[in-house]
């Protein structure tokens, strides 16, 4: 029997990337486009939850019979909640938090499938290193910041700040691996 086309519910080339090193390949590429607005009082893995599932959701409905993958990353500091940076003044206000201090990362990853939706959020905790404010300023000129939940990517040049990490390092780049293929193995999809 072949096996239902997989759709990935994602403009993140990130989350391409890390498929990609389980030896998943998603059929077709459909970024889903919600409004990503955290409802009052929301805590940041219930926010990671929704929009990993409206995202589904939203590309499911086009694609009824195809297997959704989608998912949403968050960061949490203190009572703060951050998404991805509007400009450089936001992301040097992020990176100002986020110095000197521990946080959170939450990534919620679901997989709607046969008119089912299942999901997982995984959270990862990160410190960092105190940030010198020329060490910002040259974070923040090289842009990799843009597109990323915190303005930071651990990736990239910002794996410097970082001291200590616990938890699935996937998930704070966007999709935590271990969860993902279950939930796929879950809905009857299995990487060839
Ligand atoms: C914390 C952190 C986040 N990120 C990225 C992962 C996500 O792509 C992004 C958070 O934004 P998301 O809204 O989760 O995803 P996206 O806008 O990139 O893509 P889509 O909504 O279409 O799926 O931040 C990193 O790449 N490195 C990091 O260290």
């Amino acid at each position: 029997m072949s096996r239902p086309e997989l759709v990935l519910a994602s403009a993140s080339p990130r989350r391409v990337e890390l498929l990609a090193l389980v030896g998943i390949v998603p059929d077709r590429i459909e970024p889903a486009d919600i409004d990503e607005t955290p409802l009052k009082d929301e805590t940041p893995p219930r926010l990671a939850a929704r929009l990993a599932r409206s995202k589904a959701e939203a590309v499911a409905a086009r694609a009824p019979d195809s297997v959704v993958l989608a998912a949403d990353t968050v960061v949490a500091v203190g009572r703060r909640l951050l998404e991805k940076a509007a400009d450089e003044a936001e992301a040097v206000r992020f990176l100002k938090l986020l110095s000197g201090r521990n946080h959170r990362v939450f990534t919620g990853v679901a997989v709607a499938a046969g008119g089912a939706i299942r999901h997982r959020v995984v959270e990862a905790r990160v410190s960092m290193k105190v940030l010198s404010g020329d060490e910002i300023a040259a974070y923040v000129r090289s842009g990799e910041w843009r597109g990323k939940a915190g303005a930071y990517g651990i990736q990239g040049r910002a794996g410097a700040f970082v001291t200590r990490i616990v938890g699935s390092y996937p998930a704070i780049v966007g999709l935590p691996l271990h969860e993902t293929v279950n939930l796929l193995a879950g809905a009857g999809w299995r990487a060839e």
